[in-house]
C-alpha cells in the first residue's frame, strides 16, 4: 500500500499533475478534521492520520509559498520531519505585482480609480501630484529570486536601481549597483521595495530609523511579509508626510489590515495577491507535489527549507 499524504487545502490547478507525480508513490487523502484539537486526535496513534508520512499544506493567508514562516520549522527539524517550500515559482507573480504597486504608488492610481468611481473626473491635485518613475532611484531591500525579477521588470522605466542584500548576488545585472552599508543605501531612496523573507531576524527590520533615514516625501512596496515592517511607525511616517505613500500587499495581522491605512486615499493596498494567478498557482502546487514526491522516493529534495538542509 503506498504511503499516505494528506491534503491540507485544495490543489485547484495541479489537480491533473497529482496522478503523474505522486500515482503509486502516495495516497492522497483529504483533510477531513473539522477543529485543531481533533486533528491533533486524528494524528495520534491509532487516529485516522497516524500512518501519514507527507502534508501539503495550504494555509489561509500563506497558503503553499516561498515564504515559511508560518511553520514551525524548528520543531518539525526536530521531530526529523523535512519543511519544503516553492520558491522560484512565485518569481515572476510576486515581482509583477511589486511593479504595479511601484506604478501605481507614484502615479497615485488608487486615488484616481476611487475617485473615478465617486463620481470625479479629474487628475489628482497638488496634493496628491503623481511623479514620473524615470531618474527616480528604486531600491530592493533582498536580492533572492523575487528582487532579481524586479530589477529586471523596473529597468526599463529608466530608474536607478540599487540593492541591498547580506551579501552580493552575482545573479544581479550589472547596472543594479549593491549598496552594503543599509542607511547608505536608503537614503539614497526615492523607493524603497521590501523583498526579504520574515524571520525572528527580519521581524521590524525597516523600523523608525530605517524610514526616517530615507528621504522625505519617499515610498515604501512591501510584497515579502507585512512584520517586516514595523507598522506603526510606518503610519506615523505617512501620517506626518515623511513618506509619500506606500503600495503593500501584506500586513502586521492579516487578514485585518488597521482601519488607518484603509482611510489614506494615497497610498495603494492589495489583499496579499502576490502570486494570484491560476499559472503561478499552478506551478506552486505542482512544486510541492515535486516536493512530497522527492522527499518520498530520495528522502531529500531541492526545494528542502535551509534549516533542514
Ligand atoms: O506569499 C506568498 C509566498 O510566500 O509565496
Amino acid at each position: 500500500m503506498a504511503p499516505k499524504v494528506l491534503l491540507m487545502g485544495e490543489l485547484f490547478w495541479a489537480g491533473p499533475d497529482a496522478e503523474e507525480l505522486l500515482g503509486g508513490i502516495a495516497e492522497l487523502v483529504p483533510m477531513e478534521s473539522q477543529s485543531r484539537e481533533e486533528f491533533f486526535q486524528d494524528c495520534a496513534p491509532g487516529g485516522r492520520y497516524s500512518d501519514i508520512v507527507g502534508i501539503y499544506h495550504e494555509h489561509l493567508s500563506d497558503k503553499i509559498g516561498a515564504g515559511y514562516d508560518s511553520v514551525g520549522v524548528k520543531a518539525a527539524k526536530a521531530r526529523g520531519i523535512g519543511v519544503s517550500n516553492t520558491p522560484g515559482a512565485v518569481d515572476k507573480a510576486t515581482a509583477i505585482t511589486a511593479v504595479f504597486l511601484l506604478v501605481a504608488t507614484m502615479r497615485r492610481f488608487s486615488w484616481c480609480e476611487a475617485n473615478l468611481r465617486a463620481g470625479g473626473f479629474n487628475p489628482p491635485g497638488v496634493e496628491e501630484s503623481a511623479r514620473d518613475l524615470s531618474g527616480k532611484t528604486v531600491g530592493i531591500l533582498g536580492m533572492g529570486g523575487i528582487g532579481l525579477k524586479m530589477a529586471n521588470y523596473i529597468r526599463p522605466f529608466g530608474c536607478n536601481l540599487l540593492y541591498h542584500n547580506r551579501r552580493p548576488n552575482s545573479l544581479a545585472p550589472p547596472d543594479v549597483k549593491y549598496v552594503s552599508e543599509l542607511y547608505e543605501f536608503l537614503g539614497q531612496l526615492d523607493v524603497l521595495m521590501v523583498s526579504i523573507p520574515l524571520s525572528e531576524k527580519t521581524r521590524g527590520f525597516v523600523g523608525v530609523k530605517e524610514i526616517r533615514t530615507m528621504k522625505k516625501g519617499s515610498i515604501i512596496v512591501n510584497t515579502a511579509r507585512g512584520p517586516v515592517i514595523d507598522e506603526e511607525a510606518m503610519i506615523k511616517a505617512l501620517q506626518d508626510g515623511h513618506l509619500g505613500s506606500v503600495g503593500l500587499d501584506v500586513f502586521t495581522k492579516e487578514p485585518e489590515v488597521d482601519q488607518r491605512l484603509k482611510d489614506m486615499k494615497h497610498i495603494t493596498l492589495l489583499p496579499h495577491v502576490g502570486t494570484e494567478n491560476q499559472e503561478a498557482r499552478r506551478k506552486m502546487e505542482r512544486t510541492a507535489l515535486v516536493n512530497l514526491k522527492e522527499f518520498l522516493t530520495t528522502g531529500t529534495g531541492p526545494n528542502l527549507v535551509p534549516e533542514c538542509q
